[in-house]
């Protein structure tokens, strides 16, 4: 629901689905930062193409909207190969994973979204088809069953999750290639929102560009979604150029603060600050203040405050910083 109503969630909203299709990047030429990440990529893949094997299982990980998903397609057009998608909670039983894999042909690409949610059951079947490209499946019930061996075409996992610390490690110890996605830098996300004007056919000058990186909270998938929404504000109440000033009366609007913070980071900071002293407070009670789930705070609202040096996490829970303090302009008591 919160996500839904939530401007600068990094997660995945439903009306984002008809304009994410047209701008997401197909090469890993268009995909822009990630040097790191795009650097081995570039290399492993090339060592694949002309060997003519499997590239090696992949691992993406890292906060929700960095491009997790865009990365996965760009890996099978590079390697000219088929991609087929899924996800952890959608493979529930052990038989729809086998049906999966077999169908898979030479060199191609599976790609198992939030890979953390798959069952123990499901991982089983996993491990052997990572490591040998094979299924064991068992025949039969009681004394008579047996074991069987099938083997598959050589494959490439590619897995994604915003929780790489919920992954088991024997399942971890099978990707070949695991690569942490980072937050986006303020040039980068300018570059990606230009990119995205210039497929929306949206005038922008470069200042408004930059104002929208500015706040996009190191995020493609906000940098895009802030840009659809302003685009409506200049046409409608500006000549339909986007420069520095209509960004910031649209986000005025739709209360974005400078740093792409809304009503309800506020509202954690402050709660932090003036109900708990500046903290530690711990995450299930400041949950509770709040009226968020736990694991909203932890995925979607912390890991950009984290970023910011706005929020510490301590063994004894979450403390605001003085930093956090003068962007919200509330007195830091000093004990
Ligand atoms: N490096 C990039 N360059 C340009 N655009 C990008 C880049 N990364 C992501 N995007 C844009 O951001 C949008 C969101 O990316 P994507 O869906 O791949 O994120 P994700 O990491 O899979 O998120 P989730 O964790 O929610 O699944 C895409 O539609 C794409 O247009
Ligand atoms: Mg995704």
């Amino acid at each position: 629901m919160e996500n839904e109503r939530r401007v600068v969630s990094p997660k995945k909203k439903k009306d984002d689905n008809t304009v994410d299709r047209g701008l997401r990047p197909l090469s890993l030429g268009e995909y822009v930062g990630q040097s790191k990440t795009k650097e081995k990529l570039k290399i492993f893949i090339q060592a694949a193409r002309d060997r003519k094997e499997a590239l090696d299982h992949v691992m993406l990980y890292g906060p929700p909207g960095l491009g997790k998903t865009t990365l996965a397609n760009i890996i099978a057009n590079e390697l000219s190969v088929n991609i087929h998608q899924t996800s952890g909670p959608a493979i529930e039983r052990p038989g729809d994973l086998a049906s999966i894999l077999t169908n898979l042909q030479p060199s191609d690409v599976l790609f198992i979204d939030e890979i953390h949610r798959l069952n123990k059951m499901v991982e089983e079947i996993l491990y052997p088809a990572m490591e040998d490209y094979c299924l064991d499946i068992i025949i039969g019930k009681g004394p008579s069953a047996r074991s069987v061996r099938l083997d598959l075409a050589p494959f490439t996992l590619v897995g994604a999750t915003t929780k790489a610390g919920r992954l088991s490690s024997p399942l971890r110890d099978r990707f070949g290639v695991i690569n942490r996605l980072e937050f986006y830098k303020q040039e980068e996300l300018q570059e990606i929102v230009i990119r995205s004007a210039d497929i929306l056919n949206v005038d922008i000058v470069n200042h408004g560009a930059l104002e929208i990186a500015r706040r996009s909270r190191g995020t493609p998938r906000i940098a895009n979604r802030l840009l659809k929404r302003v685009r409506d504000f200049a046409e409608v109440k500006a000549n339909g150029i986007i420069n520095r000033e209509v960004v910031d009366s649209a986000l005025k609007l739709l209360e974005i603060d400078e740093l792409g913070l809304d009503r309800i980071d506020h509202k954690l900071l402050k709660t932090i600050m003036l109900k708990f002293r500046g903290g530690p407070v711990g995450l299930n009670t400041l949950a509770a203040a709040i009226s968020e789930e736990t694991e909203t705070i932890e995925d979607v609202y912390e890991p950009y405050l984290l970023q910011l040096g706005f929020l510490e996490r301590t063994p004894r829970g979450r403390t605001a910083t003085t930093k956090a303090y003068q962007h919200l302009n509330i007195k830091e008591e000093i004990e």
